[in-house]
């Protein structure tokens, strides 16, 4: 016979009948009364079979408790060997039951285990073919499409159908990595090239984790440092949201000194510093319920005299809860730790190479020797080729003026920017760009951040830069969203000494430069800010 057919023969109907011997169980029974014995159980009728099978649910759970009680009642009826025997039995079967109930624990273990390093691969795998670097512990995978939104984020189809109407198909490398950062709730630092689409990285989580509400209760606040950028992504929020009742404001000057903040509907605020800090401070704007709050163009609003205002408004935002996110095409480190004393376990995510130009970019140095070769050099340019529309930055106010009257003689269609204009003038010169009323733009540092003008073709740094950022933002209004761009730069003697930082940015970005630029000696000063000749070709003696 067979081992396990012998075992069952010889157990089967080694039952231990509990009646017949009551007393003895009494009698082993360390103190207490006799346990009641129950009677006999009759045949179950189909009712009770029922009943039975619905309880052994329950019993199945109670497994691991019943082998403990088997072990105990062995105990004590010790000696009483039919009784130790029976129980032992159950008690072995039980231990069987557990060690498989363990075994099942393991193996789903095992698989969540294999599934988490599957993901990990996987989110590795994405970071490397979108050239993603991360720090920060636990970082979630990047998305790998919108649709994504959805089914992992539980996004409302609104949103995503917005976005495909507006023809965005695939997240941006910056958008797989940063939404799904915000998205889970962590802080973020994010560094990507200009124009790879860092608005709908900050804007999307926002419009997906806030709810449209109530009176005076301000949920998301956008902080950006001019206020042509506050209105491009007030604007661009709004497109984002067509659909759902939210309530989008961007903080103008009527806003900030006369807006009756407490009886207002505001889900998400876009203000530049002074202008939100002006309102807290004198109308009472309240923003401890603020759930998310984003610093866009971070390392501009970090800079000496924005940093006070900042602080003040980051401590406004005093919800304990909040998300704060930081944006830029450049985070230079010293920028970097000081924002980083305002964020909690951030993950930081560089895309590309950080404080880099957009490789879409073509870029080129050109020297002029003086101030009156600049002229020259750019009329000679506009005549060899001019390819609208084109964005020339200028350092000043005063020499923007200059230019345009310059440029009014050769019959370009030009038009001017500055801080004199009023808001409305501004708003018309940049819509006439974007429109293609004017071909030429010409600017002061005012547009060089987070300006969208999809189509530029062309920047001009008239004057040189005053660092390698302000020279990567400039010109990042070019080369937007995939398509290519030209960046000429003009250099003249006084500028010289600077060229190594700008000469870097453009070795790194693949361009070609002469050795002896780059094996300038190396300045203390970043900033590189000169006194020039008035731009003219009429002499005091004219
Ligand atoms: N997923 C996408 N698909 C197609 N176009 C996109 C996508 N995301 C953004 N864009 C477009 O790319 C352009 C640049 O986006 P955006 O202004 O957000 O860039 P940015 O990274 O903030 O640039 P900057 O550093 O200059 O501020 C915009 O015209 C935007 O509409």
């Amino acid at each position: 016979m067979e081992k396990s057919s012998l075992s069952s023969a010889l157990f089967a109907g080694t039952r231990f009948d509990r009646k017949r011997f009551a007393e003895d169980i009494a009698r082993f029974r360390k103190g207490g009364p006799p346990a009641p014995v129950p009677e006999a159980a009759p045949p179950p009728t189909e009712k009770k079979r029922k009943r039975k099978s619905k309880t052994n649910a329950k019993k199945n759970s109670k497994k691991k408790k019943r082998a403990e009680a088997a072990a105990s009642a062995s105990d004590i009826v010790e000696g009483f060997s039919v009784f130790k025997g029976a129980e032992a039995k159950d008690a072995a079967e039980d231990t069987v039951k557990v060690e498989e109930v363990r075994k099942d624990a393991d193996s789903e273990a095992d698989r969540r285990r294999k599934e988490a390093e599957r993901e990990i691969e996987r989110a590795a795998i994405l970071r490397k073919r979108f050239d993603i670097h991360i720090s920060g512990h636990n970082a979630p995978a990047p998305l790998e499409s919108f649709e994504e939104l959805v089914s992992r984020y539980g996004c409302d189809s609104y949103l995503v159908g917005n976005l495909s109407k507006l023809g965005f198909q695939e997240p941006t490398p910056i958008q797989r990595q940063a939404i799904s950062i915000l998205l889970s709730g962590r802080e973020c630092f994010a560094c990507a090239p200009t124009g790879s689409g860092k608005t709908l990285a900050f804007l999307l989580p926002i419009l997906m984790k806030i709810k449209p509400g109530s009176k005076g209760a301000v949920k998301a606040v956008i902080l950006c440092p001019t206020r042509e950028l506050a209105a491009q992504t007030t604007r661009e929020c709004k497109k984002f949201a067509k659909g759902r009742k939210f309530s989008i404001k961007l903080v103008t000057k009527d806003l900030s000194q006369d807006g009756n903040f407490k009886d207002m509907h505001c889900d998400i605020l876009v203000s530049t510093p002074f202008r939100l800090n002006h309102a807290i401070q004198k109308r009472d704007l309240d923003l401890s319920r603020v759930e998310y709050l984003v610093l866009d163009e971070s390392d501009k609003l970090f800079e000496l005299g924005f940093v006070e205002v900042i602080d003040s408004i980051v401590k406004a935002c005093s919800n304990p809860s909040i998300i704060r996110s930081l944006f830029s095409a450049t985070l230079p480190e010293t920028i970097e730790s000081l924002a980083r004393t305002i964020m909690h376990d951030a993950v930081r995510v560089i895309v590309g190479r950080k404080n880099s130009a957009s490789s879409l970019i073509k870029q080129k140095l050109i020297f002029s020797g003086t101030e009156r070769g600049k002229l020259i050099a750019l009329r000679q340019s506009f005549a060899e080729s001019l390819n609208p529309p084109v964005l020339i930055f200028v350092q000043s106010k005063e020499r923007a003026k200059e230019l345009y009257k310059e440029l009014a003689f050769d019959d370009i269609r030009a038009d001017v920017i500055h801080g004199d204009l009023s808001e409305e003038q501004r708003e018309d010169a940049v819509d006439n760009l974007r429109a293609g009323k004017s071909w030429v733009l010409i600017t002061t540092e005012v547009l060089a951040r987070g300006i969208d003008f999809k189509g530029v073709n062309c920047v001009i740094n008239y004057d040189f830069p005053e660092s390698a950022s302000a020279y990567i933002h400039r010109i990042g209004r070019c080369g937007r969203a995939g398509r290519s761009g030209e960046a000429i730069t003009f250099f003249t003697e006084e500028d010289k000494p600077f060229l190594r930082n700008i000469a870097n940015v453009l070795v790194s970005s693949g361009c070609e430069v002469p050795s002896w630029m780059v094996a300038l000696p190396k300045l203390k000063s970043r900033k590189h800010r000169v006194d020039r000749d008035h731009i003219s070709f009429l002499t005091e003696e004219d």
